[in-house]
This record gives structure tokens, sequence and C-alpha cells, in this order.
């Protein structure tokens, strides 16, 4: 049989920021191939740097021969590009997750995927626990919430007390949030139900804290990630960056674990 995607596997990424920059200084059994970025600074020192065909062009960038295209720039970057990669014939890793609290466009964005057999991958991001969350799907649900804890420099806020930024629903929170709580809408989407979500900034913290409540037919459970921020971008936790990575080289094993 012919294998689904090339050896090493051909990368497109759109965002030469900073989960896009550790991708590239820590890819193996991947290659990053082609760079997109709005700003053509970023992916001019990025292809400088990684060796990545540099674009500035969506449309020429997705004529390259690339077996996936991995978005890690913004949840504008995925409203205005993401129908393109599909309707380019990639598949699409997606991180900024938020983009797909938009009922409409979600619903549009998986009909082209499905028409044209292509797949979006939600990496697990930020969080754990996205894999045992799909049990929402086929059994009851009592409670989904998220409690976001960050420190002020994360949500470049001034506030010098810790406090309630939000409490609410989460696609509320990720429209007010977008560059902190994309979680929250992997989450919701993960479980099939909406989550409750929480934002906290704790001016005396160090690490960016998701905390999860689940509880359902299956029993209930309390997850709590204490993320170290990325060196480059502290609002981005580190291991968002390793869960697109961990995804990446996994996507063409025979093994499926989780789940
Ligand atoms: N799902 C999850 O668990 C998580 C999602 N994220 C999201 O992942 C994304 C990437 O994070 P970082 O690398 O830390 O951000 P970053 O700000 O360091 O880098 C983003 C890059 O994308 C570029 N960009 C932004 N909008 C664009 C557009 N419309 N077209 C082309 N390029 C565009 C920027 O110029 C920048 O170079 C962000 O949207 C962030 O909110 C971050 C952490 C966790
Ligand atoms: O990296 C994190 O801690 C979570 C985050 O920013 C997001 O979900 O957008």
């Amino acid at each position: 049989m012919t294998p689904i995607y090339s050896s090493p596997m051909k990368v497109g990424v759109i965002g030469c920021g900073n989960v896009g920059s550790i991708l590239a200084e820590r890819q193996k059994s991947f290659k990053i191939v082609a760079a997109y970025d709005s700003i053509p600074e970023r992916v001019a020192a990025f292809s400088d740097k990684y060796g990545a065909k540099p674009f500035s062009d969506i449309d020429a960038f997705l004529q390259e021969p690339l077996d996936i295209v991995v978005e890690v720039a913004s949840i504008n970057a995925v409203k205005d590009l993401a129908e393109k990669v599909l309707l380019a014939g990639r598949d699409l890793i997606l991180l900024s997750v938020g983009a797909l609290a938009d009922d409409a466009f979600r619903k549009e964005l998986l009909t082209t995927a499905k028409q044209l057999h292509r797949r979006i991958h939600i990496p697990s991001g930020a969080i754990m626990g996205l894999d045992n969350v799909r049990v929402g799907k086929i059994s009851r649900v009592d409670k989904l919430f998220l409690k976001t804890t960050k420190p002020s420099r994360s949500l470049n806020s001034n506030e010098s007390v810790f406090k309630c930024l939000f409490a609410g629903k989460a696609r509320d929170c990720v429209a007010l949030y977008p560059k902190n709580t994309n979680v929250a809408i992997s989450l919701s989407l993960a479980c099939g139900r909406e989550a409750d979500v929480e934002l906290w900034v704790d001016p005396k913290a160090e690490q960016n804290m998701h905390e999860i409540f689940f509880e359902g037919e299956f029993g209930d459970a309390y997850i709590r990630i204490r993320n170290l921020p990325a060196p480059e971008n502290p609002a981005t936790s580190y291991l968002a960056a390793l869960s697109v990575l961990s995804l990446l080289e996994s996507l063409d094993s025979p093994l499926v674990i989780g789940a």
C-alpha cells in the first residue's frame, strides 16, 4: 500500500513565532520545508535559520509538495487560511483552536474536510486529558469546568492582586482572551459540551496553570497542569509546542495510543 506521507514527512508551517521556532529547532522525523507568516521579516529570519523555503503568498506556499500544514499563528490565521489549506488537498494541524468556537465556520470547515477526505488534527496543546474527555460524546456529563490561572506577564496584565478576570462560557472567554484560552475550546469540542471557564491572574505565579474538573457517568476527574511558559511567549505554555511536536512525530506510526 502507498504510504500516506513521505519520509521524512514534508511540513509547511503557518506562523514563524514562538511555537513555529520550537518545532523547527526540534524537528526529527519530519522536515519543515516551507514557512509562511504575515510578517515578512519573521519568515525571512526563520528561513535563514532553519532552511525552510519562505513565503509571504499563501497560494504559492500551498503549491509546495507538502504532506501536512501546521498552523501555529493566530485565530485570525485559521479563519482566513484553514479552508484554503484543505482545498489545496493538505491535512491540517491547528493550534489556534479558538477559531472553531464559531459554529458556522467550524461546520463549513469540517464539511470541506469531509468532502475532500482531509483531516484536521487538534493537538492536546497546553492541557492533558483531551483523549478521555471524549467519553463526553458517548456518555452522560454532569460537569466540565476549566480554571486557568496565569501570571500577569502571560496575560499582559497590570493587575497586582490575585483576581478573577472572567467567569462564563468557553467561547466568550476565548473571544476576550484569544491568546490564552484556546484550550477551553479544545476541551469543549472533545467533550461535545461547552466548558464553563474561569480565568484568573496571579501576579505571584510563575506558571500557566490549567485545572480541569470533569464529572459524569464514568465518575469524576481532576487534572492540574502546571506549565512553564514558553521562553519567547509567556502567554503560550511550552507544553503546547511539545504537544504539536509529539503529534507530528507520531502521525504515521502504526501504533495509535490514547482514548
Ligand atoms: N491550543 C492550545 O493549547 C494553545 C494554542 N496556542 C495558540 O497557538 C498560536 C501560536 O502561538 P505562539 O507561537 O506562541 O504565538 P506567537 O505570537 O509567538 O507566533 C505567532 C506567529 O504567527 C504569525 N501570525 C499571526 N497571525 C497570522 C496570520 N493571520 N497570517 C500569518 N501569520 C500570522 C505572527 O506574525 C507570529 O510570527 C497562537 O494562536 C496561540 O494562542 C498557544 C498555546 C496553547
Ligand atoms: O498555553 C497555554 O497555557 C494555553 C493557551 O495559551 C491557550 O489555550 O491559548
